[in-house]
This record gives structure tokens, C-alpha cells and sequence, in this order.
């Protein structure tokens, strides 16, 4: 296949070459470039994009794709005259086509659910797959916590891999026999066009919440908002957690009237969001009488589904109503799919989420949980949540992540010295930062609390002194890395697996008792 003929949804300009040639692969990346292969190239002249093309054109590129900058930058001297030198306003969304094309457009066979929102995309999308598995239909999955293509597992780099990854999983789950996808969908991703092109079958909106914003993320909340807003525009139907305040504004991305599940608030208790959702009177899906659901090892809620279908009962053991808020967007998007209720009820009360509120360990003593909260909104609805089982003492085990929006640190000190009995504060990964530094700004944010808290850089010292000084009825939160079965600290990857910790000084405890 040639260029010309590959791509169809972006228009070009030939500056130098022709546009004829047979094409070998695609790549944005220069030092992956083959022989007749094309080279997408998304940096501009300052961020090395003129190196990139001519170490491109150097391997034998067939196409040179750039932007016009750059464009205009290379035509002046261009003596490569094996490599056409193509010019396109969007490289971005030129490679997501591109890379679409040469997959053979896997999206265009596939129903894709794509989740957005600050929180609750991997919960969500998790229970989502579980109650599609349930129901007979082979569903991908793909997100922070990595890729089920229908065959086996894989961690990922990204929660929303970019375009070529993206578009070559999905061909993937083709060749695997899946008919359903479900995938987390980033701001950060639908910013860099990583899913351009793709019409999903559902687009769902969780909630949103100051995130991501600063050096490498977003410039500010508006922009945030707005990059979230850009899945709806892509989506055949759409489905809106209605408890949330920006659901009416995400609607206004979609062309046609959304789908939208509400909870019921509790009782006196009238709250905000209720109030500010008198724009959506109606809620096609209800959540209502949300109970507590504890049995040892379980932290979990029981409600009735409400909607067009009847009503059910169903539990699910996550906790708290932001647990009832993830469930019912997966059930109503389920159900919408013509899955049976007692396919979800089921799935739902099934659904174990690797480091979502997990419980890794219980004995007479504490209970440990692993949860991946790492920003003030979810710490603050894991411990509220945590709270209302009422443990004799509630620890937070906390650290902020490095080279990632500051101000989280503040909040996260600030949130676990309010809602936790006692606040450990050590490291998570800190990147390329200075963990100290990183543990300074949480202590600001601790020091306008009540709660007790202790620092202890070092992780593992951290959850050995947790486990090892319980207090009979403690409830011990590990927060931040969740899944995560690595530590980064000063650049560098190492091996770090919370779950595997927390069972070996348990088991340790018990045997030395
Ligand atoms: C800041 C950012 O978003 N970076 C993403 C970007 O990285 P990158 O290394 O390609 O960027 P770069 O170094 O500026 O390179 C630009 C281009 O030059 C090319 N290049 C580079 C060197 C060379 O010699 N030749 C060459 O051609 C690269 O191949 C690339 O095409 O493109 C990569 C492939 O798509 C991503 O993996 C990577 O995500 C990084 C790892 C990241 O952490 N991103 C975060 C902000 C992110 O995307 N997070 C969201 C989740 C947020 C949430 O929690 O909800 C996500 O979806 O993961
Ligand atoms: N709907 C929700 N509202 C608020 N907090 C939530 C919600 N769902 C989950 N959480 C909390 O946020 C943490 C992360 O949840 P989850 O991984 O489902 O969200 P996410 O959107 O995928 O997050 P991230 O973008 O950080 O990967 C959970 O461990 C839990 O503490």
C-alpha cells in the first residue's frame, strides 16, 4: 500500500517526493524508522523534530510526515531524495489515521466503551469488562492497570497508549475474537489525539476534579475540562454520572441527549450536587438505598439499580458511594447493551480490582487495605468512606508522586491529617525529585490538621512500622500505588511490590507470636 492510498482522514501537502511509494511500517519515532517505512514526526523545530527527520530520511524513510513549521524549516534544504517530504497541519492526528490504516481500522469491528473522568475510570472499566465477560460477550480491556487483549495480560506505560500502541492492541483484540472493549480514556491522551479517529460506542463520564495540571500535563483546569469534553464528541451514545457537577457541561460535548445515572442522596441531606443537578431533573439509571455490606475481609455497599429495565439489588465489595457511583455506570451501560441483570448482579458482586480498596490482610487485630489514591479527591473519598465502618483508629500510609502536579502535596497532607486517626508519610515515586522535598510539601499541608502523623521516608520502613504497631481495630490504608509493582526513585525502576510486603511482615508477626 502506498502512502496516498493509507491514509484518509487527514489532508496533506507533498513538498518534496511523491506520495506513491509502497510503505514497509509506520513509526513516529526516528530511531525505529525502516527502510520505506513512514516517519511521523510530532516534535517541532525546537524539540528536535529537523534532527529527527533527517535521522529518519538517513534509514531510508519512504514519507517524512511533519508539521508546517518544520516543514518549512527542512524544504530549504532537503537533499534526500529517496524520502517524500509530506506537510500536515494535526502530526498528531495524522499518525492516529496512519496508524489505524495499518492496522487495518480494528475500531471499525470492535463496540468501543471509552471512560473518562479524574477518578473511577480503572473501577469502572474493570466492572464494566467483568459484566460483559459475564454476560458471553469477549471484552478488551485496557487502562492503568493494563491490557487484557482476550489471551493474555500486559502492563502498560500509559493509562491511553499512544496512537500506534493503541491502534495495534486493538487489532489485537480482533485477531482474539473480541467484540467489546472497554478502555480508559486520559485527558492527557485525548490531548495528544491518542484516539483520534475512533468512534466509540459509548463514551462515559465519571467526574471531574482539579488534576493533572502543571510542567507535562495540562496548562490549567479549564484546558483539562476541555480535553475531557473531547470524548463525547467522539462517542455514539453517551452515559454521565448525573451526582457530578461538570455532567451537564460534558453533555454539551454530545450531539445527542446522554444517558444519566444518578445516586440517591442520603437522607436531611440534600447536598450540593444534588442541588446544582437540577439541570438533569430526570436519571435514565438510579442508585438508592445504599447500605454498608461488612463481612470479615469485605469492605463493601449493597443498593438497588433502578431504570427502564425494573430494579435489582445488587453488592459489590468496594466501599462507599463513590463504589455505587463506578457500579451503576457500569451496570447502566451494561444493561443499555441488552446484558441480563442477573449477569451484572452477579459480576458486580464478584469484581476484585487489584490495589482499588483492596483488602490484602485481615487478622484480630487490623485491617489492611491497598488503595491507589493519589490525589486529594480520592484520598479524602477513601478515608470519609473507610470512616463510616467505623474502625477504632484509622492510619494513612501516604507519599506524592515526583515530577507531578505540586499542589497535590499540600492537599493530600492536609486531607489525611483531617479525616485519619495517625498519617505515615513517606515516599511514593518520587521520579527524579528530591523525596525530602517532596515529604516538606506534605508536611505543610499536615501541619492545618488535627491527626497525629510520623515520618518515615522509607517506604518499606514506613509499612513495617504500620503493621508492626497496630492498635487492636485498626484500619490501615496504603495509599498511592495500588497495582503498581515497582518503585521509582532518583530516574530509576525498581521491583517494589506492596502486596507481597504487607503478607510477608504479616506472616513474619504471626509467627514470631
Ligand atoms: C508528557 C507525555 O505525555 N509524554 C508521552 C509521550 O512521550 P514521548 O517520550 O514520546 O515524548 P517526547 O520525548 O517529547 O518525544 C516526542 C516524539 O519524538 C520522538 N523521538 C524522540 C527521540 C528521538 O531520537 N527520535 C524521535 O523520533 C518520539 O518517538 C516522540 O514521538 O508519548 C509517549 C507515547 O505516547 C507517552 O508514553 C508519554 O507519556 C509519558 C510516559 C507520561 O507519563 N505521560 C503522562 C502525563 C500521561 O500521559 N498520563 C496519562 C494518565 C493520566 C491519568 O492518570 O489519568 C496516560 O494516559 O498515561
Ligand atoms: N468515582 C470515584 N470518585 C472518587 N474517588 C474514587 C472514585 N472511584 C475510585 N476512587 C478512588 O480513587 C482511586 C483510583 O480509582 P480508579 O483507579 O478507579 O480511578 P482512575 O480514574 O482510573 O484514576 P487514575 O487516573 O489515577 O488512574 C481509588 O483507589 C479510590 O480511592
Amino acid at each position: 500500500m502506498t502512502f496516498r492510498e493509507l491514509r484518509t482522514q487527514f489532508s496533506y501537502k507533498v513538498i518534496k517526493g511523491n506520495d506513491r511509494r509502497y510503505i514497509s511500517s509506520v513509526t513516529d519515532d526516528s530511531r525505529k524508522t525502516e527502510p520505506d517505512g513512514i516517519f511521523v514526526c510530532l516534535s517541532g523545530p525546537c524539540e528536535g523534530g529537523e534532527d529527527y527527520a533527517r535521522e529518519a530520511a538517513g534509514r531510508g524513510a519512504a514519507c517524512i510526515v511533519a508539521g508546517p513549521e518544520l516543514c518549512g524549516l527542512l524544504k530549504k534544504n532537503w537533499r534526500e531524495p529517496g524520502s517524500a517530504l509530506i506537510e500536515t497541519e494535526d502530526v498528531r492526528a495524522a499518525l492516529a489515521d496512519l496508524a489505524a490504516a495499518w492496522n487495518g481500522r480494528p475500531a471499525e469491528r470492535l463496540e468501543i466503551i471509552g471512560i473518562t473522568g479524574t477518578k473511577g475510570k480503572t473501577t469502572t472499566a474493570f466492572m464494566l469488562r467483568g459484566i460483559l465477560e459475564r454476560s458471553g460477550r469477549k471484552t478488551g480491556l485496557i487502562g492503568t492497570n493494563g491490557v487484557w487483549t482476550g489471551r493474555e495480560h500486559r502492563s502498560l506505560r500509559n493509562t491511553t497508549p499512544g496512537a500506534l500502541l493503541l491502534q495495534e492492541l486493538l487489532a489485537e483484540m480482533v485477531r482474539e475474537g473480541c467484540t467489546h472493549v472497554v478502555m480508559e480514556v486520559s485527558s492527557q491522551a485525548l490531548k495528544q489525539q491518542r484516539t483520534a479517529g475512533i468512534r466509540f460506542a459509548w463514551g462515559i463520564y465519571t467526574n471531574l476534579s482539579p488534576d493533572h495540571i502543571g510542567a507535562g500535563e495540562h496548562a490549567d483546569f479549564n484546558e483539562y475540562k476541555a480535553c475531557k469534553m473531547k470524548l463525547f464528541g467522539q462517542s455514539r451514545r453517551a452515559l454521565l454520572n448525573g451526582d457530578d457537577r461538570y455532567a451537564d457541561e460534558m453533555s454539551q460535548a454530545f450531539s445527542g441527549v446522554p444517558l444519566v445515572a444518578r445516586t440517591e442522596p442520603e437522607k436531611g441531606h440534600l447536598c450540593d450536587y444534588a442541588r446544582r443537578l437540577q439541570v438533569f431533573g430526570r436519571a435514565d439509571y438510579r442508585a438508592s438505598q445504599i447500605r454498608l455490606w461488612r463481612e470479615p475481609g469485605v469492605f463493601g455497599v449493597r443498593f438497588w439499580i433502578t431504570g427502564r429495565f425494573g430494579k435489582m439489588e445488587c453488592r459489590t465489595p468496594l466501599p462507599g458511594r463513590f463504589s455505587v457511583q463506578n457500579a451503576l455506570l457500569a451496570a447502566s451501560c451494561a444493561l443499555e447493551c441488552g446484558v441480563r441483570p442477573e449477569d451484572v448482579q452477579k459480576a458486580l458482586e464478584d469484581v476484585r480490582i487489584k490495589g482499588r480498596t483492596e483488602v490484602v490482610w485481615q487478622d484480630e487485630t487490623k485491617t489492611v487495605l491497598i488503595d491507589y489514591a493519589h490525589n486529594a479527591v480520592s484520598l479524602q473519598s477513601v478515608l470519609c468512606t473507610l470512616r463510616s465502618y467505623s474502625p477504632r483508629r484509622l492510619v494513612c500510609l501516604f507519599g506524592c508522586g515526583g515530577d507531578r502536579d505540586h499542589e497535590r502535596r499540600e492537599q493530600m497532607g492536609e486531607v489525611s491529617a483531617r479525616f485519619a486517626d495517625l498519617s505515615i508519610i513517606t515516599e511514593d515515586n518520587s521520579r527524579t525529585e528530591d523525596p525530602k522535598q517532596i515529604i516538606g510539601e506534605i508536611l505543610s499541608g499536615i501541619h492545618r490538621g488535627s491527626g497525629f502523623y510520623r515520618v518515615i521516608p522509607d517506604r518499606k520502613d514506613a509499612i513495617r512500622y504500620a503493621l508492626t504497631n497496630a492498635k487492636r481495630g485498626d484500619v490501615i490504608l496504603l495509599a498511592g500505588k495500588g497495582h503498581e509493582d515497582y518503585q521509582e526513585t532518583g530516574g530509576i525502576r525498581r521491583p517494589f511490590s506492596e502486596h507481597a510486603l504487607v503478607k510477608e511482615i504479616c506472616q513474619e508477626e504471626r509467627r514470631n507470636t
